[in-house]
């Protein structure tokens, strides 16, 4: 239930009669409306909230929040959505956008269904059905919106609900969405309840919000938020579409001229009428209707990237943790596959912070879990995949590491702008190999994104993850085939990535790499030709959204029929993982966009029959050379060398817990090396056959329906709330 509940008083000693208060917004608004094409001055700071024509609860909801002046996107569109038209919303990462389409959206509903109630004159009421419709492309993020809608619309008499999919109960949900005011929710699963709950009627709703609209669309969402259009008839409805790159980084849309031209903005063109107010905040304080380039990341952020090898990345890493232990800090990987088994490697180095993870192959429990603990500590890493980047408001993130590079420049600017939000400071490190470097900030220069390279200091380079990595692999069977995991889907993420002149394979030294990662040898991996990497991609994503069902339902004929002949498999010890196959999952299944690929493009090249090449031998050196101890690199507080004080109070701080000697370093690590590699080599047959069982066990498991894990989720959270109270 929304908070408004506990205090509620009779709303005669609340409220104003409603009609009065209504009947003044509506004249105020049309007084005070500013003319179509208004923006902000640049010189004119935000006002407070009060000042707009908006009733008194959604100001009491917004003082209880906290927020009182308005942010310069909010100030440049509310005053056009309360006035009822379309708007195209692009502000940088964290800068408001969320409170910029929550407010005009009550408001809508309030007056829409006030009004209705007292003239009877046909307007939209809880009566009708689903008033507000917001969507969201990742369901953290729609967890986020559903957060401040319950804050904000604390005292209104809307109810509100969150759809997201995943583990959630999609009977529970049946029951209840047909009661809801307004609903947050990914696209696919909104979509089948559109489809499927018959209670579930969006024709007169009032208001769609499309919150990261690119990112809608850049996550092949779009047939299924034209499919979600059809649904809402109300031809009075309006459309609020938001995003923090829709007109920043890579392709800048400056009027409405180019919201023509540009493919991604013309699918979203189509949700808006012609008439849409389209607005630009530029800066922290400058809203412009159209206009030249800015920087699409946060002012505050100090953004700078450092060029190491492939093999040295997890020093990196481990060195940047060990010099931030007081930070929070996300860090970005490629795949799934990767920030399981980065967080397993450095746990067993206990960096001394708490470490996390957040990716797409969680349970939509855990996930949430992970969320609200990675948000309570003050100090934490996160590892996290691209599913953690967009929109979610992590509060208070100091550093933003990406590990692996982003796809593009959007990408880069949703995963930096997780920190530096709501005018904060932060800082983000950006880690590239040296055949990325020319690309890459090519394609940061291009997007205005003013990142700087960062020298690291050769010698704070001394000590090295890889004896520690080695011997977990080497002790650990379930380490070792997540370090396997990790190798493949990182490979295939460089052979699948669109921008070629940025990823190639053919640049990377692999048996380096594997050995990285405490491998003893270098995982076989079969591949598509590189001209056939986007058909592959392509028809990976068409098979498995077309035959999710069917393959639902083969799977369980197929496991009937395997029940009958013999017991059911183990279940693998592994029960992190969500259920790919699962129905319901629609929103996963393009959410994980990348990583799904990575693990299905598997399946699909490498068949049985073809001939595997045998694994290069393991590659340990006779010798200890620096590149095979591997490279510590120590950062300063400001990310690297530039403050030598603190850059040094931080090396010998970490010199301190390991001797710096190193010739006994050198002996020590020869014997050690020498122990492992023994232990490799006897512990190798038993791996093999563990690993064939396992993966054995996962094609079964992966067979196995999914009701179990549903079952387990059922009633732990909310599908909705009632805001202040139930609607009449
Ligand atoms: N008017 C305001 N006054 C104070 N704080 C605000 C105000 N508006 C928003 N905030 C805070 O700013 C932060 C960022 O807001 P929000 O998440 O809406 O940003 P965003 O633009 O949607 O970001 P992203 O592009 O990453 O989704 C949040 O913590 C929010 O509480």
């Amino acid at each position: 239930m929304g908070r408004g509940n506990k205090r509620r008083r009779p709303k005669s000693q609340l409220w104003r009669p409603e009609a009065e208060e209504i009947s003044e917004l509506e004249r105020r608004i049309k007084e005070e409306s500013p003319k179509r094409g208004w923006h902000p001055d640049e010189s004119q700071e935000a006002p407070a909230f009060s000042s707009l024509p908006i009733s008194e609860r959604t100001l009491r909801g917004l003082e209880a929040g906290g927020f009182e002046t308005m942010k310069p996107i909010q100030h440049a569109t509310i005053p056009h959505a309360l006035a009822g038209r379309d708007v195209l919303g692009a502000a940088r990462t964290g800068s408001g956008k969320t409170i910029a389409f929550l407010v005009p959206l009550l408001e809508a509903l309030f007056r829409e269904r006030c009004v209705a109630r007292v003239r009877d004159n046909g307007r939209w009421s809880p009566e009708d059905g689903l008033g507000a419709l917001v969507l969201s492309p990742t369901r953290e993020l729609a967890m986020q919106i559903f957060e401040v809608v319950r804050v904000v619309g604390a005292m209104h008499d809307l109810s509100a609900g969150l759809v997201t999919g995943g583990a959630r109960d999609v009977a529970h949900e049946k029951a209840r969405i047909g009661r809801m005011c307004v609903v947050v929710a990914t696209p696919g699963r909104c979509l089948q309840h559109l489809e499927e709950s018959p209670g579930f009627d969006a024709s007169h709703a009032k208001i769609l919000v499309v919150d990261e609209a690119d990112r809608v669309v850049d996550m092949g969402f779009a047939p299924q938020l034209d499919a979600v259009v059809t649904y809402l008839k109300n031809p009075e409805r309006q459309t609020l579409l938001f995003s923090a790159t829709l007109a920043g980084s890579s392709s800048v849309v400056a009027s409405r001229k180019d919201l023509k031209v540009s493919p991604k903005i013309a699918q979203l063109r189509k949700l808006v009428k012609p008439s849409v107010e389209f607005l630009v905040a530029r800066t922290d304080r400058q809203v412009v209707r159209s206009g030249a380039p800015a920087a699409p990341t946060p002012g505050g952020l100090e953004q700078r990237y450092v060029v190491c090898e492939l093999d040295e990345k997890l020093d990196v890493l481990y060195s940047f943790i060990k010099a931030h232990l007081r930070a929070k800090t996300i860090v970005f990987v490629s795949a799934c596959a990767q920030a399981r088994f980065v967080l397993e490697a450095l746990r067993g180095m206990q960096p001394g912070v708490p470490l996390l993870a957040l990716h797409g192959k969680l349970n939509q429990k855990k996930r949430a879990a992970v969320y609200y603990d990675f948000s309570s500590k003050p100090h934490a890493v996160l590892l996290a995949t691209d599913v953690a980047a967009r929109g979610l408001d992590f509060p208070k993130v100091d550093w933003v590491v990406q590990l692996d590079a982003p796809e593009d420049a959007d990408a880069y600017v949703h995963r930096a702008g997780r920190a530096a939000r709501n005018d904060a400071s932060g800082d983000a490190l950006l880690v590239l190999l040296p055949s990325e470097e020319p690309r890459v900030t090519d394609l940061l220069a291009t997007a205005r994104v003013p990142v700087k390279r960062l020298a690291v200091n050769p010698e704070r380079r001394r000590f090295t993850t890889l004896g520690h990595i080695t011997a977990l692999v080497a002790s650990r069977p379930d380490v070792k085939e997540l370090a396997q995991k990790a190798f493949r889907s990182y490979v295939r993420s460089v052979v699948l990535a669109s921008d070629k002149r940025a990823f190639r394979v053919r640049d990377l030294d692999l048996d380096k790499f594997a050995a990285s990662l405490g491998l003893a040898s270098t995982p076989a991996i079969k591949l598509p030709e590189p001209d056939q990497a986007v058909a592959v991609r392509a028809e990976t994503h068409a098979k498995k959204n077309a035959n999710r069902k069917l393959a639902k339902l083969k799977a369980q004929i197929k496991e009937a029929k395997a029940a009958k002949r013999s017991p059911p498999p183990p279940k693998p010890a592994e029960t992190d993982d969500d259920d790919d196959d699962d129905d319901d999952d629609l929103l996963v299944a393009a959410e994980r966009r990348r990583d799904e690929e990575i693990e299905e493009v598997e399946e699909l090249v490498a068949p049985a029959t073809q001939k595997r090449k045998a694994p290069p031998k393991l590659k340990i050196r006779d010798g200890v050379d620096a590149k095979v101890l591997g490279k510590r690199t120590v950062f300063g507080d400001d990310g690297g060398p530039a403050l030598p004080n603190l850059g040094d109070k931080l090396a010998a701080a970490a010199a301190s817990e390991r001797p710096v000697d190193s010739s006994s370093l050198k002996a020590s690590h020869d014997d050690f090396v020498a122990r492992v590699r023994d232990r490799l080599r006897q512990s190798a047959a038993a791996d093999r056959d563990h690993e064939r069982r396992a993966r054995r066990e996962r094609k079964r498991a992966k067979l196995l329906p999914k009701e179990e894990e549903e079952e387990e989720d059922e009633g732990d959270r909310d599908v909705g709330a009632f805001l202040a109270s139930p609607p009449q």
